[in-house]
């Protein structure tokens, strides 16, 4: 909580601090309601007294009353503001850390925490902060203040009071320590819960394809069933606060009523009704004192949830991305534009992990193609996800236009970068928006550098068709759009930026065949300068290229053109026979 209280703003303190002086303020108009009680009660109890004379107490109680109802009006609003305001750049704050982290990152809460994290967990603090403040504050401000004018009253009575307050204390304390440790584990069921819905969402087609409803029902069961026992049993600790609670007021009310009994009864006829009225008094200031408790303990309801959460929430923003950025950026000589080079490369998912790709060695001049094909799980994907640096080398080290990738600042290497990623990823809005997506040299795009893109990726046709065209709606994932079709936007928005080079990630696989070969043909006239590096599992994708990189478990098995690996590389010949006949292999298709 002290870190996340860090984050505070000068204006949200103002607000705080307003909100705590409307408390005390109208914590001292309620407490002095109960001397006019007094007031009344003495009147009343003296012969002879006129309805006039009660007018004027009775009227001043009324207007503390309304005062303080105002004030608490006012704690209210200035809590609601604060909880908004603060929450809402705790969420910014969360969400640009999330969009820094790196996969590996990512890969270590898992996606559905993170969105729990920014989600459920945030609303938690913002709960503690409204109740906090209207409640909470009130609480020990009211129990001491209270506590204060009770004091130097009888001591039976004082006795009384401090008995309630021990019981009370002792019982949000054993409450406390039964519910904490269930707060974190309901939160860690509520990721896995987020994470099968999300599951079983995203998969829909194949859990009813495969009649897999009641498998993931059960999942889904299991994980809700613990999550609903656990609430249960925090919720039924919970409830018991507030009978037990009345229980001690009520007890306590007893007792002052009993101990006043004992107490006039002895005194002397004349000092009776002062005795009564004092009774009175300290009936309404003891009852102050054990509401003060009760809002502290209502704290009790809501703070091990929101410990929980704050600590998750830390954790995001505590981690800082591994991929950084270095503290002083290099430029590229702007005369070499898209060479890549990768010199000894080696790359592990985790530290002790065994190595996916292994000793990568090849240099691609500007202009140039390179392809990588291979074996499903040959590493062809890591390899080049390794050069915008969505990871980091273990070994060796990957050079864009002579620089260390890792030399680069990030957005400028970036900027040289178009990733066309293996599944094709749009995101909801239109089809504008998502050429002009990003930042990029050529930002903002005109509509004629839109169409242009589209062009070339072999998608004008049917955004042409749409009656909206540019302006035609994508849904979220771009799931209005066929695989073949959501593949050719992503390849037309990776052009739309002209970058230095070009990363197809299997990006060629969604298209049918003659959309490939005019692709590539395209490709090959209109954007020479471009160097294209291409993950393929298809021969006839990379049979033009300068360069093929043939992969096998990580390791290059094989380096050169088409032709000389066809009549060199056996893994190459494996793959390459297999897909197309002999005279299509020599002769090109
Ligand atoms: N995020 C990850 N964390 C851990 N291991 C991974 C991760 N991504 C891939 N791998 C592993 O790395 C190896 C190489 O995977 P990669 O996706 O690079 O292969 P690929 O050749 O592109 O395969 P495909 O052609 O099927 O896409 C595989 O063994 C895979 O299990």
């Amino acid at each position: 909580m002290k870190k996340l209280a860090k984050r505070i703003t000068g204006k949200e303190w103002g607000m705080i601090v307003l909100a705590i002086l409307f408390t005390c303020f109208s914590v001292y108009l309620e407490l002095e309601v109960p001397t006019y009680i007094s007031q009344i009660t003495e009147l009343l109890g003296t012969s002879g007294t006129q309805l006039g004379e009660l007018w004027s107490p009775a009227a001043k109680m009324i207007g503390l009353s309304l005062l303080a109802f105002f004030s608490s009006v006012m704690v209210g609003f200035f809590a609601a503001r604060v909880a908004a305001s603060y929450t809402t750049h705790l969420r910014r704050d969360v969400f640009h850390r999330v969009l820094d982290f790196s996969q590996t990152e990512i890969k270590r809460f898992s996606i559905p925490s993170l969105l729990t994290r920014t989600t459920n967990d945030i609303t938690q603090v913002q709960m503690l902060f409204t109740m906090g403040l209207q409640v909470v504050t009130r609480g020990p401000i009211m129990a001491i203040w209270a506590i204060g004018k009770i004091l130097g009253k009888s001591e039976y009575w004082l006795w009384a009071v401090v008995v309630a307050v021990i019981v009370n204390v002792l019982m949000t304390t054993v409450l406390m320590t039964l519910a904490f440790p269930k707060q974190s584990v309901i939160q860690k069921l509520t990721d896995k819960l987020n994470s099968i819905t999300r599951e079983s969402l995203t998969g829909i087609r194949v859990v009813r394809a495969y009649n897999a409803e009641d498998y993931q029902d059960k999942k889904f069961e299991e994980a809700n069933t613990e999550v609903t026992r656990l609430n249960l049993f925090v919720t039924r600790l919970m409830a018991i606060i507030n009978p037990i609670m009345m229980a001690i007021s009520s007890g306590l009310s007893l007792a002052i009523y009993w101990i006043g009994a004992y107490i006039i009864n002895d005194a002397n006829l004349t000092d009776r009704l002062p005795l009564f009225s004092d009774m009175v008094v300290f009936m309404s200031y003891a009852m102050q004192v054990v509401m003060g408790f009760l809002l502290m303990g209502a704290l009790f309801i809501v703070l091990p949830r929101t410990l929980v959460s704050a600590g998750r929430i830390n954790q995001v923003l505590d981690l800082h991305s591994s991929i950084e950025n270095p503290s002083q950026a290099q430029t590229a000589d702007p005369s070499v534009q898209g060479q890549v080079e990768f010199r000894d490369v080696t790359f592990r998912y985790s530290k002790n992990s065994e190595a996916v790709v292994e000793h990568v060695t090849f240099k691609a001049e500007a202009g140039q193609t390179v392809a990588f094909i291979g074996s499903t799980g040959s590493g062809k994907s890591t390899l080049v996800n390794l050069l915008p640096r969505f990871y980091d080398v273990s070994d060796g080290e990957i050079l864009v236009d002579g620089v260390n990738v890792q030399d680069y600042d990030l957005e400028d290497l970036r900027n040289k970068v178009g990733y066309i990623p293996q599944k094709a990823v749009l995101f909801s809005g239109d089809v504008k928006g998502n050429l002009d997506f990003g930042k990029s040299k050529e930002t903002p795009l005109s509509e004629a550098a839109m169409w242009q893109a589209l062009e070339l990726a072999q998608s004008k046709t049917f955004i042409e068709d749409k009656e909206a065209g540019l302006a035609s709606e994508v849904a979220q994932g771009g799931t209005n759009f066929s695989g073949g079709q959501r593949q050719r936007l992503a390849i037309a928005r990776a052009l739309a930026r002209k970058p230095e080079i070009l990363i197809f990630d299997d990006s060629f696989s969604a298209l049918d065949y003659k959309t490939d070969r005019v692709l590539r043909q395209e490709l090959a006239e209109k954007t020479k300068s471009m160097t294209k590096l291409i993950v393929a599992q298809r021969i006839s994708t990379i049979m033009d290229a300068d360069l093929i990189l043939v992969l096998d478990q990580g390791k290059v098995v094989g380096q050169g053109t088409h032709k000389e690996l066809l009549a060199t590389n056996e893994v190459y010949q494996e793959i390459a026979y297999s897909q197309l006949s002999k005279e299509e292999l020599e002769h090109g298709k």
